[in-house]
């Protein structure tokens, strides 16, 4: 059984959540700040319940040291920004030590403590039992919000939850379980996947487990033609996973065996390099011309997966349909987000990474019913794996 922050009683508790800012940045600004924000429900809520709240989180991949590349000052200033005048947001110099305990005995009411990045220290990433002990001892709860780190087995995202008196998920947590749960233990038929994105690789287990529950399986991207190559279609210079052969030849008789429809691209827009310098053309059917390389469904697929979006009642999408950075191979993403948006009566989850990315880009995020802020974290879960940030909040 998983307990939510709201199970809890929080009044004059020390709060310890541990949130996913991991944001990307450009210099000190934070170029996409939905993380921040998705986590300011379950942080508002601390708040409120009279708890005292410390956040900690990592950002990039520092090597175990500190480095001021990856201080979380921005984020904590991003948070400040968003929480508004009425919270004090403070940075501490670290996240375990002396000076971070006495910094969390002093935290008045309304304050906010953010914690230096959790990964200026090696022990977090191996999750070392010491370094567990030591956050767990900042903390009379322990809340974990960072979906986005889930399927990782670090201190701060399982290790320490062994050693609190009291654990939870917090809000984001539990939006995510819930939708993309959904999905995978009773979805609203019909249920139509679209996967996408450059490698069969990254996807194979998604499509294993998806396979026996979904109506239709839309496969666009570069993953297509690995696919579209095993049914002996020209696939030009597109990419191929050579090695992948096999296995997309095994992944097509067990949908035959399940009756399953693969719906792969019948048509494409294909071009001569991934710039936008590119020429841009598209094909009359699945083959393409042996100097060119596939980038984007083309229309006649496009109206296909429209059409199979438009009549399901539960639609989950991960990776993009082509090239989308590319502005002119960029239609065939932007065609299944539009149908995804337009389709009111359905549950649309967007798995995260570059398909949510795109989605936010092109100002559908809000029309979808959840857009996950996880990317390798909602693959895991999407391959049916009990991620080990979810494991670690069971209690008996
Ligand atoms: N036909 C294609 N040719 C080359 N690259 C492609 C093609 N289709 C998609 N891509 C690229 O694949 C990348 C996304 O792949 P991936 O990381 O697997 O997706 P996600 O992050 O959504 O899981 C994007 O950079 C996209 O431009
Ligand atoms: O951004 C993250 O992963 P994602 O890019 O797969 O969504 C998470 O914060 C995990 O980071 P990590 O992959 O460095 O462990």
């Amino acid at each position: 059984m998983i307990r939510y922050i709201d199970d809890l009683q929080l009044t004059g508790k020390r709060v310890f959540i541990r949130v996913d800012f991991n944001v990307p940045l450009e210099g000190k600004r934070v170029t996409d700040d939905t993380r921040i924000r998705e986590a300011l429900p379950t942080i508002r809520r601390a708040l409120e319940m009279g708890g005292k709240v410390i956040l900690a989180s990592h950002l990039g991949r520092p090597k175990g040291g500190p480095d001021p590349k990856f201080t979380l000052e921005p984020a904590a200033s991003k948070l400040a920004e968003l929480l508004g005048p009425k919270h004090e947001v403070i940075l501490a110099d670290d996240c375990v030590g002396d000076a971070v305990k006495k910094q969390v005995k002093e935290l008045k009411d309304g304050q906010v403590l953010v914690l230096e990045n959790l990964r200026f220290h090696k022990e977090e990433e191996a999750n070392d039992e010491a370094f567990s002990r030591e956050l767990a001892s900042l903390a009379d709860v322990y809340v974990n919000d960072a979906f986005g780190t889930a399927h990782r087995a670090h201190a701060s995202t399982a290790g320490m939850a062994a050693f609190v008196k009291e654990k939870a998920a917090g809000l984001l947590m539990k939006k995510e379980i819930e939708y993309l749960g959904r999905v995978l233990k009773n979805p609203e038929k019909p249920f139509v996947a679209i996967l996408g994105g450059s490698k069969v690789s990254d996807k194979i287990k998604v499509i294993e487990n998806l396979l026996p529950k979904v109506d239709a399986l839309l496969i666009g991207g570069a993953m297509a033609y690995t696919f579209l190559k095993v049914q002996g279609a020209d696939v030009g210079k597109s990419r191929v996973e050579e090695d992948k052969l096999a296995l997309a030849t095994k992944i097509l008789d067990a949908a035959a065996r399940l009756k399953t429809p693969i719906v792969l691209p019948v048509d494409h827009v294909v071009g001569n390099a991934l710039t936008e310098q590119s020429i841009k053309q598209e094909t009359p059917d699945r083959n393409i011309p042996a100097d060119l390389m596939g980038l984007d469904i083309g229309p006649k697929t496009r109206a296909q997966f429209t059409q199979h979006i438009r009549n399901a009642k539960t639609v989950v999408w991960n990776g993009p349909m082509g090239l989308f950075e590319v502005d002119k191979f960029a239609e065939g993403t932007k065609v299944v987000a539009d149908a995804m948006a337009n389709n009111r009566a359905a549950v649309t989850v967007i798995g995260g990474g570059d398909s949510a990315a795109a989605v936010q880009q092109m100002g559908y995020g809000d029309k979808m019913t959840h857009v996950s802020t996880g990317g390798g974290a909602s693959l895991e879960f999407l391959e049916g794996i009990q991620l080990p940030g979810i494991k670690a909040l069971e209690t008996k």
